[in-house]
């Protein structure tokens, strides 16, 4: 739901010719007029701007974004450029399924992102413009008659972010322009060996991984830009650009009245890793994973885990914000080889980055319809609207120890390993049977990684929306190959933390002696399990439920590796991303 008028606390002040005003998050309540940005102009002496608007790319290197209005600067085409950056208000609504769509973990990942970018902005000569309120109305604000306004952003995917883009482009009008460009893929999209709709993108993994790593180069990053390179306007006050929101707290004015508010998430002692947002910390993550440690050459045989910081890369949350461009971690990882050796590990973190490229192009193909109730595929399944066993779920009270033991690392900590993410995901839609759009929007809401392609991409092929393999895991078998003696179980529900492995992946098959001995009484201390919809013996199956096709539309990380294959698809493959408008109020997900 967007609000007709929201607010825009814009963050800096320009002066001189300009009556200063209090500005701050908190006490410039209004939007910018022209009056505020008119001593840039007036001290430009060129009659371009250029606007450098970051959004999910918070970083400075291998920023195409970043780059295009630097070789602009060096060819003299424009004199100054104006970084930005907005907390847009229509990120911090309630979302129709009543989660905050940014949580507190999020947004204090983001702040820091948005803090460290600032400095390193600063570092090269520039700074950050950072604002609180829209794009479209920040860009409208930066406008001078006279001077024409080029806005520079990476394109994004989906709808909503398509909407702010159209946006921008409506409040530039015929008095500057917006220019898109790619950026944040392993993969260049205009190299890829397909149609620029992805029409010819193949709905299962295998085929594109094949045919991008046989026909395709993966681009080197381009480097840090230089001190100077983004020149700021000459008027501009610097000690204005001082202020920004510090804390999570801060955020509290973009949530709508009523709404629950935000707050900084405490440290969990449990928390996998503690997450550091920014470009900064994304360079020290990768240095950690790879030379310090070494755990790259390890990870095909360590990805697997839950517990830990090391078993798995944690790129994800700066991936997700921009804070480090695969590319980056590629190239890394290469110059790691020539010195250390490849192995299947280190091959290993680039195919799951292919992975993260596929989602992208994938949604690029499909459009809306991975937030559609019956998914790409199109395929009517009778979702359960059951809102106690969701809340069970989402609480980890669902009485299945390896699934509440993730859900309960997901809430207190904001983040899941991918094999928590395959089981619970693949609980709630095959075992419980219910919407997979719930479970989506709460990831949405809490991960600090989330991805829009990444998360609903998974989601609606954990669900078997997409046409592709069903994955649906055995959570008791799961829960065995991968936390054998229940250590990852005994960390989040301590309630069974007294039963022996491997009973405590059925606590509710002991005798009444035996919870008494541990200290539980099922159904009291810790629930009793659900009943699965599709197998009532047990819980899932760990097969495929599409009759033996080998396609891989999600991405499970089984033991025997991934095997892809057959190509599908019995619906339309025509479709961009605007193809697909969703008819529910605007700023949903939903179809
Ligand atoms: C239901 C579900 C929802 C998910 N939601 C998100 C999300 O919102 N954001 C997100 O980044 N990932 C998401 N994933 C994918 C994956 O679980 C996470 O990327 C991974 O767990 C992050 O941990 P890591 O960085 O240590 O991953 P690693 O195992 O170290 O992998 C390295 C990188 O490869 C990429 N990657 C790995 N697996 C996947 C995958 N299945 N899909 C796309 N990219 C992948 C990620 O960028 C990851 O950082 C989801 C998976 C599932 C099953």
């Amino acid at each position: 739901m967007i609000r007709s008028s929201i607010r825009l606390h814009l963050l800096v002040a320009i002066s001189p010719g300009l009556k200063r005003v209090p500005v701050g998050p908190f006490v410039l309540r209004q939007k910018p007029t022209k009056r505020h940005f008119s001593a840039i102009s007036a001290t430009m002496g060129v009659d371009q701007r250029l606007v450098l608007w970051f959004r999910n790319d918070l970083r400075l290197t291998d920023n195409a974004a970043l780059q295009t209005a630097a070789s602009m600067i060096r060819d003299n085409q424009a004199a100054e450029v104006v970084p930005l950056y907005c907390f847009d208000p229509r990120q911090y609504i309630t979302t129709p399924h009543g989660n905050p769509k940014t949580g507190g973990f999020r947004a204090q990942f983001l702040l820091e992102s948005v803090q460290d970018l600032k400095q390193s902005l600063r570092h090269i000569g520039s700074d950050l413009m950072v604002c609180m309120g829209t794009p479209e109305e920040a860009v409208q604000g930066l406008m001078q008659e006279g001077v024409r306004t080029t806005v520079i952003a990476h394109a994004e995917i989906t709808k909503e972010e398509l909407d702010v883009e159209k946006g921008v482009k409506r409040a530039l009008g015929d008095k500057g322009r917006l220019h898109l460009v790619w950026g944040n893929t392993l993969y260049e999209k205009d190299e890829l060996p397909l149609q620029p709709d992805m029409s010819d993108l193949s709905d299962v993994f295998t085929p594109f991984r094949n045919k991008v790593e046989q026909k395709c180069q993966i681009p080197r990053p381009a480097p840090k830009p230089q001190q100077g390179a983004l020149p700021l306007p000459s008027s501009l006050d610097k000690s204005s650009l001082d202020r920004q929101p510090s804390r999570v707290e801060d955020l509290n004015s973009l949530v709508p009245e009523g709404a629950p508010k935000l707050s900084t998430p405490s440290p969990d002692p449990n928390a996998a890793i503690a997450f550091k947002g920014g470009e900064t910390a994304a360079l020290q993550r990768l240095k950690h994973y790879l030379w310090d440690t070494g755990c790259i050459s390890d990870y095909f045989n360590t990805r697997n885990g839950m517990l830990g910081p090391d078993y798995s890369t944690k790129f994800s949350p700066w991936l997700a914000h921009g804070c480090i461009s695969p590319r980056t971690i590629h190239h890394e990882t290469k110059r790691y080889e020539e010195q250390h050796g490849s192995n299947k590990s280190t091959y290993w973190v680039t195919f799951e980055l292919i992975w993260r490229d596929f989602f992208r192009f994938f949604t690029l193909k499909h459009g809306s319809r991975i937030f559609y109730k019956h998914g790409v595929s199109g395929k009517r399944m009778p979702w359960s609207h059951d809102e106690q066993a969701f809340e069970r779920w989402r609480l980890g009270k669902t009485g299945m120890p390896l699934v509440d033991a993730n859900m309960r690392e997901l809430k207190q900590t904001g983040f899941m390993s991918n094999r928590g993410r395959q089981n619970v995901a693949s609980f709630l839609t095959l075992d419980l049977g219910l919407d997979w759009r719930k479970g989506a929007d709460w990831f949405e809401s809490v991960l600090v990684d989330y991805d829009v392609c990444s998360n609903w991409g998974n989601w609606v092929a954990a669900a078997g929306l997409t046409g592709g393999r069903v994955n649906h895991f055995n959570i008791t078998k799961q829960s065995k190959d991968y936390d054998e003696r229940g250590e990852y179980i005994k960390t989040w529900v301590p309630e069974l933390a007294q039963i022996p492995a491997p009973s405590v992946f059925e606590p509710w098959r002991l005798s009444r002696e035996d919870q008494q001995k541990y200290g539980v009484q099922i159904g009291v201390d810790y629930p009793e399990p659900p009943k699965s919809r599709y197998n009532t013996e047990g819980f899932g199956r760990d097969d495929n439920r599409d009759g033996g096709r080998r396609g891989r539309g999600g991405h499970g990380r089984g033991r025997a590796g991934r095997s892809g294959g057959g190509k599908h698809g019995n619906y339309s493959r025509h479709g961009g991303a605007n193809k697909h408008k969703k008819t529910a109020s605007e700023f949903e997900r939903f179809g």
